[in-house]
């Protein structure tokens, strides 16, 4: 399926929030990237996101989908194009929120390296900050380039529910000590909320209600999403 066919469907896409991305490059100093595999995005995600730019005062945050997610390869993921819609959905109401389509329309594998050299050519002037649930962060090590990563953005760990908070702490340090790395640690109101429960929910028809926004919640039934 194309973006387009998706848009042909009636789907509604903010246009402007998302050719923002390559026009609003004025006056732009810091800028948040929060990727993810958004299936489906819920509030942790833009609770996380809204708690770093405040915190951290930055200019923006851009949502990135991911295509195909290096490490979520095995699993059942649902077509990018909804994914994609439904972070637009999420995040209409939140001025400072913007959706980028470039990791959707990579071909492969899509790593945050690329993203990030990307992003750092069109925003030269900016520093990025990458935004991620302190799990994710753990798990860095893994991840393609860990060194070019660190090199260009600050990362920013959210401790999400279930995480060990000495744990984390102690894994931060070491990557700080590794890789000359800039981490900063928030802690944002626990919400435990993710992905895999919503989807499980739907599956055994439980609700999902206030756990998303209300228009993703009405986006995934009418595409009878993740039945
Ligand atoms: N409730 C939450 N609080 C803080 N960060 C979160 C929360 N849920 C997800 N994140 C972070 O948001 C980023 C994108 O997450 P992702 O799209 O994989 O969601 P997920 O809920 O973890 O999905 P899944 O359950 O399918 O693995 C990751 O860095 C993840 O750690
Ligand atoms: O670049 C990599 O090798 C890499 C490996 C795993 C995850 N990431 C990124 O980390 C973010 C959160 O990933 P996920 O799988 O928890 O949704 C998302 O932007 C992914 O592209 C990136």
């Amino acid at each position: 399926m194309n973006i387009n066919n998706v848009l042909k469907k009636g789907i509604i896409i903010n246009k402007k929030k998302t050719s923002s991305v390559y026009k609003n490059r004025v006056n732009i100093k810091k800028i948040g990237i929060m990727g993810g595999t958004f299936d489906p995005i819920h509030y942790g995600h833009l609770a996380t996101a809204e708690a770093v730019r405040i915190k951290y005062e930055l200019d923006k945050v851009i949502f990135i989908p991911s295509g195909n997610p290096p490490h979520k390869g095995h699993k059942n993921i649902i077509d990018k194009f909804y994914r994609y819609n439904m972070t637009i959905l999420a995040t209409m109401s939140n001025t400072y929120f913007e959706v980028s389509s470039m990791e959707i329309k990579r071909e492969g594998r899509t790593y945050t390296i690329d993203t990030l050299k990307k992003l750092k050519n069109l925003y030269m002037d900016s520093e990025l900050f990458f935004i991620t649930g302190a799990d994710a962060l753990c798990d860095i090590e893994s991840w393609k380039d860990v060194q070019g990563n660190f090199n260009l953005a600050t990362f920013i760990g959210a401790t999400r529910p279930g995480v060990e908070l000495l744990k984390v702490k102690n894994k931060i340090d070491r990557l700080k000590n590794k890789y000359n790395a800039k981490i900063l640690n928030i802690h944002v109101p626990s919400l435990d909320i993710s992905s895999t429960d919503i989807r499980e929910r739907i599956k055994q028809n439980e609700s999902i209600k206030y756990l998303l926004p209300e228009d993703v919640e009405k986006y995934i039934y009418k595409y009878n999403l993740y039945r």
